[in-house]
């Protein structure tokens, strides 16, 4: 028997569009007026390399993801839960959405482990064991909009650096058991392109197979690659659509590119 579930929007965004002030209060406007509450994610990965370079601390990234020894951890903590989140939160509270801050351990919402150091050690990264969707869900119901930072614990109480889109992905398919879940990935072009040069070669739609074959051609790189991963793990378990698309279309329906299974 299929049971109507209340539909949910899972939005995530990147540190291209944080850190670029006219496109972030264009989105947050659109996101404001979304009448239901929402789940946004934000990244914020371009604006933490920027401070540790102003500290000295060199930065280094591995198909996707930050090397995270503990210096670098002090400045994503401080950086993604403390500048970033409260920042989106206190601009969304002025445009009277009732956004609620979260990293992973506030209300034991996400718990990860620490990646295993081999074959490469990544250091203070945690990759995602168990999202308490039912919690979670309990603080959407009161109305509370939650602004998740990409910061997990473990069990042992170690902070860890946690990829953005992959919590994104986490926390969409745990809301799923609760929400008919949109997951919408934003960024700053309008969509996974087949030439990254030209911003009107958006690919409209993408399976595991195509990924495969873009990913050998090196059509698709870098920061695509965790992030498509992730799009395909999310429709593969349980959500409901996954597009990717520029910020500025995060209301549309058109446009960007949508995962298929
Ligand atoms: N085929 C592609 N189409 C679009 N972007 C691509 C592609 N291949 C690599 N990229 C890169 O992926 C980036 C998005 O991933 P990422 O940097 O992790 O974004 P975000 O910080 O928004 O999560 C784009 O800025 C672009 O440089
Ligand atoms: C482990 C790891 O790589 N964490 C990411 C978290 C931030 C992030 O994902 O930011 P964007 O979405 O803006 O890329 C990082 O520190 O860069």
């Amino acid at each position: 028997m299929s049971v109507n579930l209340p539909t949910l929007q899972v939005i995530k965004i990147g540190g291209n569009v944080i850190d670029n002030p006219p496109l972030l209060e264009a989105f947050l406007r659109d996101i404001a007026s979304i009448k239901e509450t929402f789940v946004l994610l934000h990244g914020g990965g371009k604006i933490a390399t920027e401070m540790a370079k102003e500290l000295g601390i060199t930065s280094q990234m591995i198909d996707g993801r930050r090397v995270t020894d503990t210096a670098s951890l002090r400045i994503v903590t401080m950086v993604y839960a403390g500048w970033i989140n409260k920042t989106l939160v206190a601009k969304l509270q002025s445009k009277q959405k009732n956004a609620l801050g979260f990293t992973g351990p506030d209300a034991g919402l996400v718990i990860s482990k620490k990646r295993n150091p081999l074959p490469i050690d990544y250091g203070w990264v945690g990759d995602i064991d168990q999202v308490n969707g039912k919690a979670l869900s309990d603080f959407i119901k009161q109305g509370y909009c939650p602004i998740f930072a990409p910061i997990t614990a473990d069990k042992e109480g170690n902070l860890l650096n946690t990829n953005a889109d992959t919590m994104a992905q986490a926390i969409a398919i745990a809301l799923s058991e609760f929400f008919e879940v949109t997951l919408t990935y934003c960024f700053e072009k309008n969509g996974v392109l087949s030439n990254p040069d030209d911003d009107h070669s958006v690919i409209p739609h993408i399976n595991q197979s195509s990924f495969m074959e873009l990913k050998k051609s090196g059509i698709v790189t870098a920061g695509m690659i965790p992030k498509l991963e992730n799009a395909i793990k999310a429709i593969s378990q349980g959500v409901n659509t996954v597009k990717l698309c520029h910020a500025s279309q995060v209301l549309l329906q058109e446009g960007g590119t949508r995962i298929t299974a």
